[in-house]
C-alpha cells in the first residue's frame, strides 16, 4: 500500500511509515495512491461470509503486499472477536451495534486492529513507540485497552476535564501500566490541536518515537471498513437493497471509512451525517462554507467537535468538489432536546435503548426516510457509558456489564494539564 498526503500528491509512502509517522509534516492526511476494488464475484458471494472472512479481504487488498496475508488474518481473527450484530427494528429500518468490543464503542475496531498492526510492523530493537492520543470520551478507552500491556509501546491520553462522562473518565485514567491520561483544562479541539503540534515539534521527535492512535492514522481507518461491509452482506441476506448508512459524526473517522468502503465498489446508495449543535459540517453542505468553530459541550459529548480531523480526507476521496459530495452525502444536525426525543422514541416504539450519539443518527434516519430504501443507523456506543443522560425509568433497565463494575473500583491516576503546549511538551520531556 502506497499513501499521498492530501497537502501533497507527489509524495508516496508505505503503508509502515504512515503507521509510525501518522501526520504527514505538511498538516495533510494519508491517503491510499490506489484504492483497491472489492471484486464482483466477491459481492456476489458475500451473504455466505463471515465478519472475519470480509475483514481479512478488505484488509489485505488495502494493505496488500506490505504484510502476508496468513499474518494479517491472525491480527484480524485476534483483534476483531466480538460480534457486530444487525438488529432490525422494522422492514426499513435496521441499527448496527458496533459495541459489543471491550470498551463498548466502537473505537474498538481501530483500536485493537492498530494495536496488533503496530506491534506486527515493530522491530524489538525500535526506542518505545509512544502513542499520542486525543479523546473527547470513547478513542481514550479503546486505545488504552487495545495497547495496555504491550511491550515497547507508552500511550499519553488527553482528555477535556468536565467534558467526559463519568465511565469513559474511569476508562481513561484507571489502568497506570503503560497508559498515561492527561486532563486537559479545554475543550477536545484543544488536546487534538495539542497532540498534532507535538507531531511537527523537532525536539519532541528527535528525542522520542512519537505516532498517533487517533482517525488520523491510516491504521485506524482500515477496520473501520470492515462493519460497514459486514452490514451490507447482513442487509443481503435479508434481502434489502438500496442501503443507506446513518453514522453519527464528530471527527468523522467513522464515516471517512464508510465512504472509503463505498470507494471501493461497496453498493451504498447514500451516507447521512448525523451531528449535534458541533455541525461544521452539516454548514458547510448547506452554505458551502467550511467554517470550523469552538466546540460545544453535549449530551452525545463523544461528537463534541468542531474542526473534524477527518473531513479532508472526505473532501479528497470526492475530489474537493462539495457537488460531488453532496450526491454521495447528506448531514443533518441536532440539539439535546431533540437527543433526549430520539432516546425515548425509541423505547417508546421500539423498547430499544440507545446510547445519545445513537439517537441523534436515529433522528437523522428518521428524517432522510425513504420507504424505498434500507436505512441502517450505526449504534456506536453502549448506553451505560451514558448513565447520566437518561430519565429514570430508562435508566434502570440498562444493563450495566461486568467490566464497567470493576471500573468503580480502581482509582484514577489523572493529571492535570493547562490548556497549553508549552506545558503538555515539559510533561512529556520530564516523565
Ligand atoms: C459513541 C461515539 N459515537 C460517534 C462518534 C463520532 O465518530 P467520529 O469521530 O469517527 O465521527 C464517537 C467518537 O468518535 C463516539 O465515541
Ligand atoms: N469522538 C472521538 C474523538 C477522537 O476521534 P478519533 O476517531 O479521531 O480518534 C473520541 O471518542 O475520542
Amino acid at each position: 500500500m502506497k499513501l499521498y498526503s492530501t497537502n501533497n500528491k507527489s509524495l508516496k509512502i508505505s503503508f509502515k511509515e504512515a503507521v509510525f509517522n501518522s501526520f504527514p509534516t505538511d498538516k495533510g492526511l494519508y491517503m491510499p495512491v490506489k484504492i483497491p476494488q472489492i471484486s464482483e464475484e466477491f459481492l456476489q458471494n458475500i451473504t455466505k461470509c463471515s465478519l472475519q472472512e470480509i475483514a481479512l479481504e478488505a484488509a489485505s487488498s488495502l494493505i496488500g503486499e506490505d504484510i502476508p496475508k496468513q499474518d494479517l488474518k491472525n491480527i484480524v481473527e485476534d483483534a476483531i472477536n466480538f460480534e457486530v450484530p444487525l438488529v432490525s427494528l422494522y422492514d426499513q429500518l435496521g441499527v448496527l451495534e458496533l459495541f459489543h468490543g471491550p470498551s463498548l464503542a466502537f473505537k474498538d475496531f481501530g483500536a485493537r486492529f492498530m494495536s496488533r498492526i503496530m506491534s506486527y510492523l515493530s522491530n524489538s530493537k525500535d526506542k518505545t513507540l509512544d502513542i499520542l492520543v486525543a479523546t473527547s470520551g470513547d478513542t481514550g478507552g479503546a486505545v488504552a485497552l487495545g495497547f495496555l500491556g504491550v511491550k515497547g509501546t507508552r500511550v499519553t491520553i488527553l482528555y477535556p476535564k468536565g467534558k467526559v462522562s463519568e465511565i469513559q473518565k474511569q476508562q481513561l485514567t484507571t489502568n497506570g501500566q503503560n497508559i498515561r491520561a492527561l486532563e486537559v483544562e479545554g475543550t477536545f479541539d484543544d488536546c487534538q490541536a495539542m497532540v498534532k503540534e507535538a507531531f511537527n515539534d523537532a525536539e519532541l521527535n528527535s528525542r522520542f518515537r512519537l505516532t498517533s492512535a487517533n482517525s488520523i492514522n491510516i491504521a485506524r481507518l482500515i477496520p473501520q471498513t470492515f462493519y460497514y461491509i459486514y452490514a451490507y452482506a447482513q442487509a443481503k441476506r435479508n434481502n434489502k437493497n438500496n442501503i443507506v448508512f446513518v453514522v453519527p459524526s464528530g471527527n468523522f473517522g467513522n464515516i471517512g471509512a464508510g465512504l472509503l468502503a463505498y470507494k471501493m465498489g461497496l453498493p451504498v446508495k447514500h451516507f447521512i451525517a448525523a451531528t449535534n449543535v458541533n455541525d461544521t459540517v452539516p454548514q458547510y453542505l448547506k452554505k458551502g462554507l467550511y467554517t470550523p468553530k469552538p466546540s460545544i459541550q453535549t449530551l452525545s459529548n463523544a461528537m463534541d467537535v468542531g474542526n473534524p480531523s477527518n473531513w479532508v480526507r472526505i473532501m479528497d476521496l470526492f475530489d474537493n468538489n462539495i457537488e460531488n459530495i453532496r450526491k454521495t452525502i447528506s448531514a443533518y444536525s441536532y440539539t439535546d432536546e431533540d437527543t433526549l426525543i430520539g432516546i425515548n422514541e425509541l423505547y417508546e416504539k421500539y423498547k430499544y435503548i440507545a446510547c445519545p450519539h445513537t439517537a441523534v443518527a436515529y433522528l437523522a434516519a428518521k428524517n432522510h426516510f425513504n420507504p424505498l430504501n434500507y436505512t441502517i443507523f450505526l449504534s456506536t456506543a453502549h448506553p451505560c457509558k451514558f448513565i447520566d443522560v437518561y430519565p429514570k425509568n430508562l435508566k434502570d433497565k440498562i444493563e450495566i456489564p461486568e467490566q464497567v463494575k470493576q471500573l468503580e473500583k480502581k482509582k484514577s491516576l489523572a493529571h492535570s494539564l493547562k490548556n497549553n503546549f508549552s506545558d503538555f511538551k515539559d510533561f512529556l520531556l520530564s516523565n
